[in-house]
């Protein structure tokens, strides 16, 4: 099979790409030798064997002598070197981008052939994922960086396959259709397109290694633009590998920059190259940042303090506890989608929900990653937010908050128990700090508990006002009318309703994305892609004729 897909990519290649490297890079010594495209082995990477993550720019790959050397997150061993560029390094990135015109690689009137070339990369990539070596090398490289269950790992890679698989064919060039609207007179009519911005850049984090970067990198090539992709190096081991596949399947070497650099090396590439777009993903400090630094020229998915609120019919408790634990805790607690407050109905509070949810809870070990480390905030720092919280009147440790035991995660990242605590309702609102401090996103497995009574709906409506990121959300009843005045009342992106409703797990037929910022992002569907990586351009064909016998009319 995958020599099959060798020749096809060999024909791919030499079709698109002339000056490729891709035939130097299957043929070096890095090469993992059961599949064709990867330069590494996902088991096999270790503190003895650790695994070295390069930058591509102008077609190569490339080097460097300044190592960000990481930890592995379950054992601390120093296990994968990421060569990152320096300051004095970036040149080759800003030229590059650079080269780039504002109006892209591609358009409706230039190279219409590479939106099919995008379909074709498309398919074969998409392919390759289904292939069940790839998609476990992937889901492997993945849990190594990003501890998480197979299972969620497997997903991520799932929805990234996917994703490929909806824009096989034509689907690249419909994404870029347009329309027409009869003008006033006899040769004229506009024309509506979707236009790319040239030179872009995407920035995103390390808890979907894979989904993330994947849905946005091909979103902004399929409408023409030339990205410039930062992952956290964290984890950008998995993308690494993702471009050498992509390359496989036929991806022109020129079209994407990939780079490894600290957040000031980044920011400096930002300023220099000045791109027309960027699309930021992670947290909420940064993206401020950059939309500073950028005068605005970005897209957003930042922080998300997700909630879910349960109405008052109770239905399915079993259920509705299962997902609540899924929502909180899968990756332990570091998906942006993940639940950070639930807001129950005492209708809800008078069944064994939060015993359920405890017990489910309880269910999850280190052994099988369906809880693990925190990449982004100590257990010290986690404990302390605790007892922050439970310093408020009325609030208690509904379960966890000891930190995991019996393991040797390195002390820079976190490990706590599935955590829930709960805070009464009127002290959450009572002032604005009390409200900071509950509202603050633990990026971790930690959630906030809250009850209202039947007449309380609207300080829930009020709490939910008072956030200021607003991604994914669950209005969990199947009351049409309490669904209704919740909706009406909230603006998140993403909001699942129904007694199913669910606030993580977006696949690729959702958009997922946050709502009430102009500058949100979208990822996932077509309407996202157009949204984030297009913008529109109005073409106003005036051919004439001029009317017979027209004159020079008095000036107006
Ligand atoms: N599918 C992921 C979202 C990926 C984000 O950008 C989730 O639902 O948490």
């Amino acid at each position: 099979m995958y020599r099959v897909f060798a020749s096809r990519g060999l024909r791919a290649n030499s079709l698109f790409n002339k000056s490729s490297t891709w035939l130097a890079s299957l043929t070096s010594s890095r090469l993992n030798h059961s599949l064709p495209f990867a330069t590494v082995d996902a088991e096999e990477i270790s503190g003895a064997n650790p695994a070295e993550v390069q930058s591509f720019v102008q077609g190569k790959w490339i080097g460097s002598s300044n190592y960000n050397t990481l930890l592995d997150p379950l054992n601390g061993e120093p296990f994968i070197k990421v060569a990152e560029v320096e300051e004095s390094g970036i040149q080759p990135f800003v030229e590059s981008l650079s080269q780039c015109p504002k109006h892209g690689l591609h358009n409706p009137f230039k190279s219409p052939e590479r939106y099919l070339l995008y379909g074709d990369i498309s398919t074969k990539a998409a392919h390759m994922l289904a292939l069940p070596k790839v998609s476990d090398f992937f889901t492997r490289l993945i849990q190594r960086v990003a501890p998480k269950s197979y299972q969620q790992a497997a997903g991520e890679v799932f929805v990234t396959r996917k994703f490929l698989e909806n824009f096989c064919g034509d689907q690249v060039r419909f994404l870029a259709r347009s329309f027409a609207v009869p003008g006033n007179h006899l040769g004229q009519q506009s024309h509506g397109y979707r236009w790319p911005y040239g030179p872009v850049t995407i920035v995103t984090p390390f808890n979907f290694p894979l989904e993330i970067p994947l849905l946005q990198l091909m979103g902004a090539l399929y409408m023409g633009n030339k990205p410039l992709l930062k992952v956290d190096s964290k984890v950008s081991i998995v993308m690494e590998q993702m471009m050498r596949l992509l390359h496989y399947c036929g991806l022109p070497v020129e079209d994407v920059d990939f780079i490894n650099s600290d957040g000031k090396t980044m920011n400096k590439i930002l300023l220099e190259a000045n791109p027309r777009m960027t699309l930021f993903t992670g947290s909420s400090r940064v993206a401020e940042k950059l939309a500073l630094d950028l005068k605005g020229r970005i897209r957003l998915e930042d922080a998300g303090f997700d909630w879910k609120v349960l109405g008052p019919d109770v239905q399915e408790v079993d259920y509705v506890a299962w997902v609540c634990d899924q929502d909180a805790y899968a990756c332990s607690g570091q998906k942006c989608s993940a639940q950070s407050m639930l807001f129950m109905h005492e209708n809800w509070s008078k069944t064994d929900l939060v015993s359920k949810l405890k017990e489910l809870a309880g269910r999850r070990k280190l052994e099988d990653l369906t809880i693990g480390p925190v990449l982004t905030f100590t257990t010290e720092a986690m404990l302390e937010h605790m007892e922050n919280l439970l310093q408020i009147p009325g609030s208690k440790l509904l379960f966890g908050g000891k930190p995991l035991k019996n393991h040797s995660i390195p002390s820079i990242y976190g490990a706590l128990e599935p955590t829930a605590v709960f805070v009464p309702i009127k002290e959450i609102l009572k002032d604005s700090k009390t409200y900071e401090l509950v509202t603050k996103e633990i990026f971790g497995p930690f959630q906030i508990v809250t009850k209202y009574k039947k007449d309380q709906l609207h300080l829930v409506l009020d709490a939910l006002e008072r956030m200021h990121a607003h991604l994914t959300a669950a209005v969990v009843s199947n009351d049409p009318i309490f669904i209704q005045e919740v909706i009406g009342n909230t603006v998140n992106g993403t909001t699942y309703a129904g007694l199913r409703g669910r606030t993580t797990g977006a696949p690729q037929n959702h958009w997922f994305g946050p709502a009430g910022d102009p500058r949100g992002a979208g990822i996932g569907t077509p309407e996202a892609i157009k949204l984030v990586w297009s913008c529109h351009r109005e073409i106003i064909y005036d051919y004439g004729p001029v009317p017979k016998g027209w004159e020079v009319p008095p000036s107006t």
